[in-house]
């Protein structure tokens, strides 16, 4: 299973956690949260993608941010429709699409998106669009049906790892952020290293 890093904010903590080699390391471009990013993201490994998180944002900011920071893919978290996605798919992006999930999701909604989208992505449905800490009922994706490869995300936590792994899911990615935090933003790269090492 691949690993991603979200809601990273200073230099030396991205790189103190990109030394880790996770696949994904995410970067919050929506203001609300306390995970902003506005800085300069130093030079990583290349196993390393970059993917700009977005909440309802304009077709020009994600262009904008994903050539000034090299991206290599686009977490749409907010309400972007299926048109949006293929707009942003036609720029040359890799589109991850968030969905916010609990017990009255609707699986049919991703047949509308599925031709726009290298990735989809389930989080927890809270009062955030995103970062909210809580983990949603991972039984709830045996009802997915499609071909596109997932990340799972929300709440996911150092404890999490062991379940994770002998869960019959054919997950893509694991994406943990909050839950790994010492302060909004700032990541406790052990607490990672150890999660990484329980994945395997
Ligand atoms: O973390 C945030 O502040 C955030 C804000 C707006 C959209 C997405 C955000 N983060 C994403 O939320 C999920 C779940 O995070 P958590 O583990 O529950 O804290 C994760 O995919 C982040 O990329």
């Amino acid at each position: 299973m691949k690993l991603k890093v979200c809601g990273m904010k200073s230099a030396a903590n991205i790189l103190e956690v990109a030394s880790l080699l996770p696949d994904y390391m995410g970067f919050i471009f929506w203001e609300k949260s306390p995970r902003f990013f506005s800085g300069e993201i130093p030079q990583l490994p290349q196993l390393v993608k970059k993917v700009g998180v977005f909440v309802d944002a304009s077709e020009a900011e994600i262009l904008e941010k994903t050539r000034r920071y090299g991206l290599h893919a686009v977490q749409l978290h907010g309400n972007e429709s299926p048109e949006f996605c293929s707009q942003i798919k036609k720029q040359g992006l890799s589109v991850i699409k968030a969905f916010s999930v609990d017990e009255t999701f609707g699986f049919g909604i991703l047949d509308s998106y599925e031709p726009y989208c290298a990735f989809f992505l389930f989080d927890t449905k809270g009062k955030s669009p995103g970062g909210n800490g809580i983990a949603f009922d991972w039984e709830l994706l045996r009802k997915y049906g499609l071909k596109t490869p997932f990340f799972i995300s929300g709440g996911i936590g150092p404890e999490s790892a062991k379940a994770l792994s002998n869960l019959d899911l054919p997950i893509y990615a694991i994406d943990i952020n909050s839950r790994f935090e010492i302060k909004p933003g700032l990541k406790d790269a052990d607490a990672i290293k150890r999660f990484k090492d329980d994945l395997k």
